[in-house]
């Protein structure tokens, strides 16, 4: 790899890492303004400014690197993506989620992704663009001019509606209501369980918090395992995600048993809807705060749709609404954080680290860096034009990843993201109730810490 310029080495043994942190990590908790519980972002920050493209510290004796440099991240997710697994974190989530796209690995990952993958594809996507136009008016509609909203909010329901009909092809029921409670339930116990070392053994103990995980994975599971034995009972393709579940075939004629459809259905649903929602949510917050750029937008609404209804065919016309949209997932990515483990003793430029080892980089940081991004906490969404995006390094800029686990709901997420925007922007201009607090909460998506109330205006 080219690799930034200069990296300093500290020797172990037969292994070299770059500088960092020299105590364990949990030393210097609540000792240091970046080592606070539940802020992982300010300690990604901290060690970005003090030393640079890559660091290195320890967490109960495993080693963790923390990369900085698109060309790291190129390394680890495309290059050698051969040498890394999905780290520990994200593989407990097999609790929830079991096999599915997000959890598993190779081989099971590649089979399922050739089985799931013609449900992502142009074509079919296309068909929901209606349903999310369709759910976004409909929203925008139910607003009242100049009574405040709590837009994150309103960006969860409406995200939640257009699930419900791309997913399962019906309104927000009793079941998707219980598929997102339940869900949230098992998240919020997960966030608490996953510290644990040996989680996957604890699963069975009667303690009050996996007592109640438990109850809520049981009544998914009676939820979800109903819904597929009524659809195969009655298999027609009813134009939404879960019958191309149930009806995909890999080229040697493979599908998804029961199992692998729950475990997909749940995939999609927890990795697709909190996402767009956080990054609608930004995108006003952004816009309300950058009155040029929403005019540019109205203006471009105005030029292209003419007091229209939006339709799949204005999409592509969309070009700066897409921007703002890409840049909004620059200063705010949903997705914040993305790591993995080294299968085997890996090399990444001048350093060698061992198996067992993880690797994280964050889109927060490096989206943030001055070197690709000048004046980088300036909202333009004029970066994303074709000229300045292949003037950068191709992962100065990942919302979705990439690699063979790039997000296979990209195409689907920029359609819903700017074809909501337009909608309801047709409608309405949202502006920030003042006084109020801003911050992020870096879950597994990066939500508003606290709520975030707008006004509409017409
Ligand atoms: C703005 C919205 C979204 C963002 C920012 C986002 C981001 C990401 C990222 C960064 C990954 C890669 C994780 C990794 O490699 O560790 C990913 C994977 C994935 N995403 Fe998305 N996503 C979004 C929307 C969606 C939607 C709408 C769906 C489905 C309808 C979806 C389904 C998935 C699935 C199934 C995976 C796992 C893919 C695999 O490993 O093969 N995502 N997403």
């Amino acid at each position: 790899m080219n690799g930034p310029a200069t990296l300093s080495i500290v020797e172990r043994g037969e292994y070299r890492f770059p500088p960092g942190l020299r105590h364990n990590l949990p030393f210097y908790m609540g000792r240091k303004p970046w080592a606070r519980i539940g802020r992982p972002i300010l300690l990604f920050e901290h060690l970005a400014k003090t030393y640079g493209p890559a660091t290195h510290y320890r967490m109960m004796g495993t080693d963790i690197l923390f990369l900085n440099h698109p060309d790291f991240v190129q390394e680890v997710l495309v290059t050698q993506s051969g040498n890394f697994i999905r780290e520990r974190t994200l593989r407990r989530m097999k609790i929830l989620l079991g096999e599915g796209l997000l959890t598993s690995n190779d081989p099971v990952h590649m089979q399922h992704r050739r089985i799931v993958a013609p449900a992502f594809h142009r074509q079919r996507i296309a068909a929901y663009a209606d349903e999310i136009v369709r759910s976004a008016a409909a929203m925008a509609e139910r607003w009242k001019s100049g009574q405040a909203i709590d837009i994150g909010a309103a960006m969860m329901e409406l995200s939640l509606s257009i699930v419900a009909r791309t997913l399962f092809a019906s309104e927000v029921t009793e079941d998707i209501r219980a598929i997102n409670h339940e869900t949230h339930a098992i998240m919020r116990l997960y966030n608490l369980l996953v510290i644990l070392p040996r989680l996957e053994s604890y699963l069975h103990w009667p303690l009050p918090g996996v007592t109640r995980f438990r109850k809520a994975r049981a009544h998914l599971d009676s939820v979800a395992y109903r819904i597929i034995r009524e659809r195969r009972e009655d298999p027609v393709d009813r134009h939404d995600l879960l019958s191309m579940l149930l009806l995909s075939r890999d080229e040697d004629g493979n599908s998804l048993s029961d199992e692998q459809v729950r475990d997909e259905m749940l995939t999609i649903f927890l990795a697709g809807y909190e996402t767009t929602a956080n990054a609608l949510t930004w995108t006003w917050y952004l816009l309300s705060q950058n009155p040029d750029a929403r005019e540019q937008m109205h203006a471009e609404l105005d030029r292209v749709l003419a007091g229209r209804t939006p339709t799949l065919a204005d999409y592509a016309n969309l070009t700066y609404t897409q921007q703002v949209f890409s840049e909004s997932m620059r200063l705010y990515p949903p997705a914040w954080a993305m790591g993995r483990e080294a299968a085997i003793d890996v090399e990444l430029g001048p350093y060698r680290i061992p198996a067992g080892s993880h690797v994280f980089f964050s889109q927060w940081i490096i989206h943030r860096s001055p070197e690709f991004f000048p004046d980088p906490l300036r909202f333009d969404p004029s970066r994303h034009t074709d000229a300045a995006k292949a003037a950068r390094p191709r992962f100065a800029y990942f919302p979705f990843g990439g690699g063979s686990r790039q997000c296979i709901g990209e195409s689907f997420a920029w359609m819903e993201g700017t074809l909501a925007l337009a909608s309801i922007a047709q409608q309405w201009k949202l502006n920030l109730v003042p006084n109020q607090r801003i911050d992020v909460q870096e879950k597994i998506t990066l939500r508003p810490r606290y709520p975030i109330l707008m006004t509409p205006r017409l």
